[in-house]
């Protein structure tokens, strides 16, 4: 299944707050390819997750206009799935009952159905290397493995397009490396839209076709970069010569911005 198209058109949000209006977004235009791969990187605060949010449809802009495949969105849109910093597990539900849900929400399952539905479930889980956690639940996994489970409960419904906030920002460093692996060969597999929202710029460079890099609030698009390492990517992409060259352009835009600087 081909991935969704995304057209951001002059999109700010800004928020009314007790205090005053508080401008999270500015003047954010982007067009997203389908089945690419992009990634958003900016400092704490610029309104990467009020860009995300409003992707989703959770929430509206206050200015401008966001298109998915050429129709205007108001409101949660079917084909999208997103991944947060946290997994948000059901911990009464079994491993299988979480990833299960959204499709249970959506869909009066009949026994036939259930039964494909579960095959998938385990397909999932055994990509992911979770192979026979079906019936375990949350509190029986470590951070690593719960969000694996997130990312099959996003999964189950073949989504065009996959959000993902944060969603390594809360593991260990080896296991936030594996992850990587585990999402490349997620996207080889799935081809759907991915944007990815993250802190790390080694991370952004490794997994994206694009990196997007914002400001300090109110956010807007300080640069547009065309990631150029070839695919399938491996470990030793990150070896690669340009890998460093492309953090280190990153960095650069940073410095400029004040916001990474050297005692
Ligand atoms: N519902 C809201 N009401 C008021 N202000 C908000 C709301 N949501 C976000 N903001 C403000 O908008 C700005 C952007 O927040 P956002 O969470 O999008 O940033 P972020 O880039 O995702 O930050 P981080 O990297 O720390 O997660 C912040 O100043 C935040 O306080």
């Amino acid at each position: 299944m081909a991935g969704k198209t995304i057209a951001i058109q002059n999109v700010e949000k800004k928020f009314e707050t007790r205090t005053g209006v508080v401008q999270a977004l500015s003047k954010v235009s982007l067009n997203i390819e389908s089945s690419s791969f992009v990634s958003v990187v900016g400092p704490s605060g610029c309104g990467k997750s009020t860009l995300m949010n409003l992707l989703a449809g959770l929430d509206q802009p206050t200015g401008g206009t966001i298109e998915m495949d050429g129709s205007t969105m108001n409101g949660p849109q079917s084909g999208n799935a997103v991944v947060f910093q946290k997994d948000l597990l059901l911990e009464w539900r079994t491993v299988q009952g979480n990833i299960l849900l959204p499709y249970e929400l959506e869909n009066r399952l009949n026994r036939k159905q259930l039964a494909e539905q579960k095959r998938k479930t385990n397909e999932l889980l055994s990509m992911v290397g979770l192979d026979g956690f079906g019936d375990k639940y949350p509190f029986e996994l470590s951070g690593g493995m719960k969000q694996r489970v997130s990312i099959c409960r996003a999964l189950i419904q073949n989504p065009s397009l996959l959000m993902m906030d944060e969603p390594f920002g809360a593991l260990d460093a080896l296991t936030r490396e594996q992850m990587m692996y585990d999402l490349l060969k997620i996207y080889t597999k799935y081809k759907c839209t991915i944007i990815f929202i993250t802190h790390s710029i080694e991370e952004a460079v490794f997994l994206s076709d694009r990196v997007i890099v914002m400001s300090p609030r109110p956010g807007s698009i300080l640069k547009d970069i065309s990631i150029q390492l070839e695919r399938p990517r491996s470990m030793e992409t990150r070896t690669h010569p340009k890998f460093f060259e492309h953090v280190r352009e990153i960095r650069e835009v940073f410095q400029s911005q004040g916001i990474l600087t050297e005692v």
